[in-house]
């Protein structure tokens, strides 16, 4: 069997700043996804021309910055993620060269072979995140099988993090001896009831 060799991080993007090259309908898709998940993102969209969803969320969303010109090397500057989404392959070609270039990591939306990393579908309850790939193979089957995830947890989960970080606070001893007890306390969660008492 083939193995998804994708290496999964989770990226503060408050903390960071994404150029999005093209305000169309992928454009405002992986602004989209980037904003659902981190509504203080900082993200700059260079594009001809903007849907005017993308306006929308221009205008809700304080860290989002629509630039109507056409792409150049300069706007890359202060940049560390770029996703490439224009309807123009060759200039798609072009900006993954510059990001190259400048060491900045880039994901162009229609060409695997050009991303250094992708995007991932995303099951999100409280403080819990699951991010789901099929190494590019079928998004679709990544978007449903984050439906049948999103269902299948309990929304109690997020209380049982809670509890879990105050309990992790309180604790004693040294790291070793907190892993045991933490390990201890959550042995619950992945044995059933039947396990338990044999
Ligand atoms: C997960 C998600 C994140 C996001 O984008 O937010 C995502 N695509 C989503 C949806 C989606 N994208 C497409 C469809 C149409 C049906 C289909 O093709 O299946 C649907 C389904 C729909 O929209 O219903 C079309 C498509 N996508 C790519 C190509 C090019 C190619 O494969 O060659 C083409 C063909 C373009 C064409 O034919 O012209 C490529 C990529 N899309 C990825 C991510 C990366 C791999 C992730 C993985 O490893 O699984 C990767 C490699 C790069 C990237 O873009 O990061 C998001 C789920 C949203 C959710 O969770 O709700
Ligand atoms: N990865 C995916 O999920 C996926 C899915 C479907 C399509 N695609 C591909 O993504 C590409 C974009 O699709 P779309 O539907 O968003 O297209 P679109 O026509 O809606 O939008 C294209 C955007 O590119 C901008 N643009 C064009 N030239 C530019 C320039 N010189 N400088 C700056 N901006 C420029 C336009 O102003 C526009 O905002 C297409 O090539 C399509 O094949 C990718």
């Amino acid at each position: 069997m083939q193995e998804n060799q994708l290496f999964p991080v989770f990226f503060k993007l408050h903390r960071l700043h994404v150029l999005v090259v093209g305000g169309g309908n992928i454009g405002l898709e992986k602004a989209n996804a980037m904003l659902q998940n981190c509504p203080d993102g900082n993200i700059t969209v260079v594009a001809l021309h903007f849907l005017p969803e993308l306006e929308d969320i221009a205008r809700k969303f304080p860290n989002v910055t629509l630039v109507q010109k056409p792409f150049s090397c300069g706007d890359l500057l202060g940049k560390d993620l770029v996703i490439a989404a224009t309807n123009d392959r060759a200039l798609n070609y072009c900006i993954w060269e510059k990001a190259k270039g400048s060491k900045v990591l880039i994901n162009v939306a229609d060409t695997p072979e050009l991303c250094d990393f992708y995007l991932g579908s995303v099951v999100q309850k409280g403080n819990l995140k699951i991010a789901i790939s099929t190494n590019g193979k079928s998004p679709t089957v990544a978007k449903r099988l984050k439906q049948v995830l999103q269902e299948a947890i309990p929304d109690t989960l997020d209380e049982v993090l809670n509890k879990l970080y105050i309990i992790r606070d309180k604790l004693k001893g040294d790291f070793t001896a907190k892993v045991k007890q933490l390990n201890t306390i959550t042995d619950v969660l992945v044995r059933g009831e039947n396990e338990k008492s044999a």
